[in-house]
């Protein structure tokens, strides 16, 4: 297959960076991939491992040539990337498409529209809903996208070319691209996503902090296993998403906080009757979507 474009450009080869780098040289969708970052370490480790072709330390350098370029630091990162990159490529008379995949989209259309005047036309962001708990270009894997969703949002001003490239680059990673609105993304991730990581951290905490805690892990089950995997994610990327979309994680942790009550007094005054509801009902939801992640599995 022809490639796409010539150039592409990750800032930040971390695992979903370095994942997505890996993938489109293997399916060929540009003549090179390189990196830029900030640690020379990684980018050096991403050569070995043959996941970019090569890199830039210097970001001017990296930024003349690149076609496209995907933003794929920590979410705060990201916004001031924006900030420094856009200025950065209009000095250099440059519009390459410009992508990011950060769990939180409101801040980065924020520092978009406040470094160029609006949403700049080149612009679209994005959000890999696929991931672990690992981080860095070591943990990076060529399949990571496969049947996982990939959110856009794309803007009234975005250049209909732009978005197109951006979604082609997606679907050739083997994943499924959906368009929601940024208020809804960001709405949606934190209950789905920002919550149980709130939970699973606070959770763990809680009982490490305890008197009992040796106790507590030796003992631990798979559902402590399961329930807390996601607690073992980098703190930073995950400070980051918190500060990032509070009002919305707020909302989320409110509305569990009602509900965690609501169960409390119904454990409080053995009220049998309404613990068998809430389970039961949990368990009907929760059933039902193993039935949706086993269908999109069967997929794969
Ligand atoms: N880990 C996950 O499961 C998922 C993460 N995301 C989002 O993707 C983004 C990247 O996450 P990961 O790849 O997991 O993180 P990571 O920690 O594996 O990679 C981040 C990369 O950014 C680089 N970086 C950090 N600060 C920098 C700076 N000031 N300048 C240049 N480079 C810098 C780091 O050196 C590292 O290579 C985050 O915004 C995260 O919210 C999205 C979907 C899933
Ligand atoms: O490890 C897991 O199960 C995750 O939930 C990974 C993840 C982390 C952050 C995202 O924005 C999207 C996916």
């Amino acid at each position: 297959m022809a490639e796409r474009i010539d150039t592409t450009l990750i800032l930040g080869l971390g695992l979903i960076g370095g994942s997505l780098a890996r993938s489109l040289k293997a399916r060929g969708f540009s003549r090179q991939v390189i990196g830029y970052g900030h640690r020379e370490a990684s980018l050096l480790r991403g050569v070995e491992l043959g996941v970019i072709d090569s890199y830039h330390l210097d970001l001017d350098e990296a930024l003349a040539a690149a076609d496209l370029i995907v933003v794929a630091t920590p979410t705060l990162v990201a916004a001031d990337m924006l900030k420094q990159i856009l200025p950065r490529l209009a000095e250099l008379g440059r519009t390459p498409v410009i992508t990011d995949v950060a769990s939180v989209k409101g801040n980065l259309q924020q520092a978009a529209v406040a470094a160029h005047g609006g949403m700049p036309p080149n612009l679209v962001l994005g959000h890999p809903i696929a991931g672990s708990e690992r981080s860095g270009v070591e943990a990076s894997r060529e399949d990571l996208f496969v049947n996982h969703r990939v959110i856009l949002t794309p803007a009234p001003e975005n250049d209909p070319a732009a978005i197109a490239l951006v979604r082609e680059m997606w679907e050739l990673t083997g994943a499924e691209v959906v368009d929601m609105a940024v208020s809804d993304h960001d709405a949606v991730l934190a209950a789905t996503s920002h919550l149980p990581h709130m939970l699973a951290y606070a959770l763990v905490d809680a009982l490490a902090q305890s008197p009992m805690s040796t106790d507590i892990f030796r003992f631990a089950a798979g559902g402590f296993r399961d329930f807390t995997r996601i607690a073992s994610s980098d703190p930073v990327m995950w400070r980051d998403i918190a500060i990032a979309n509070r009002d919305a994680v707020l909302v989320a942790m409110d509305l569990f906080s009602e509900h965690l009550a609501q169960l409390r007094a119904a454990v409080a005054t053995e009220d049998a009757d309404g613990m068998l509801h809430t389970f039961t009902r949990a368990k009907a939801a929760r059933d039902e979507f193993a039935v949706m992640l086993e269908a999109r599995s069967r997929k794969s």
